[in-house]
């Protein structure tokens, strides 16, 4: 099966692409979302952030308090390198019972996560996509989805590699601004894909 990872900076829009995607019937892992959901079922991940991060790193039903989290990790670079050692394995392994179960007619499927490269999980993909955009679009896009401030979402823009270190790891660009069009550029890459042997 031919993989192909798909990232971009916070706020690029590389969720709104895998969407497009998912409309070609094409199946998204979305790293993010399973990392999420990983982080309040492991019962041995749930300790270790508890460990890690202290008990209010869950509410009383079991919730995840991202708030909490992100405050201590987004400030902190060891605490941030001590998150990603606990949940990246587990996320690696949940990408690969995916794949197993995921429909064998696909004819390709896309790995979406913000630190494709950052991880290393880019070298367990086929090809790689790195999707761009202008720096004040993504600061914009972000305040407004999430309600958090400028300096809040910098802070995150810090901790992940520059567009311009990414781009020399991808194999494909996406430009997701004001002007090229996201369905054309989509489109292309498709059937470059349907195109493609692993
Ligand atoms: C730190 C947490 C609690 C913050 O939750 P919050 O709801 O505020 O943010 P959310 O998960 O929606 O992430 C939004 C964006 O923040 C950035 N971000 C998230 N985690 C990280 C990280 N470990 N390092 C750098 N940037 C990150 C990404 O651009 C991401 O798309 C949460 O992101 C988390 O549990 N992260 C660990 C899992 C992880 O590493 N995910 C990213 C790759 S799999
Ligand atoms: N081309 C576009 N036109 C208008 N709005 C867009 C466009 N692309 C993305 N957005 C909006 O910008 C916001 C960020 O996009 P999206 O969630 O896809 O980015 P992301 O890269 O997955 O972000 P994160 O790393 O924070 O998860 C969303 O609210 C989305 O609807």
């Amino acid at each position: 099966m031919l993989k192909i990872g798909i990232t971009g900076g916070i706020g690029s829009g590389k969720t709104t692409v895998c969407r497009v995607f998912e409309t070609l019937g094409i199946p998204v892992f979305y790293a993010d979302t399973v990392a999420k959901q990983i982080m309040v079922t492991d019962p041995i991940l749930i300790q270790g952030v508890k460990d890690a991060f202290g008990s209010e790193s869950y509410s009383d039903s079991g919730l995840l308090n991202n708030k909490h989290i992100a405050g201590i990790v987004f400030n902190q670079a060891s605490a941030l390198e001590k998150l990603n050692q606990l949940v990246h394995p587990a996320v690696f392994r949940a990408f690969d019972q995916w794949v197993a179960q995921v429909s064998p007619n696909a004819p390709y499927i896309l790995k979406e996560a913000a630190l494709l490269f950052e991880s290393g999980s880019y070298q367990m993909c086929d090809r790689n996509v790195l999707v761009i955009a202008p720096l004040e679009t993504k600061l914009q896009r972000v305040m407004q989805r999430d309600g958090v401030t400028e300096a809040q979402v910098k802070a995150r823009m810090d901790k992940q590699l520059s567009d311009e270190e990414k781009a020399k790891m991808a194999d494909m660009l996406v430009h997701n601004n004001e002007t090229d069009s996201l369905i054309i550029q989509v489109m292309a890459l498709h059937h470059q894909f349907l195109n493609t042997k692993p």
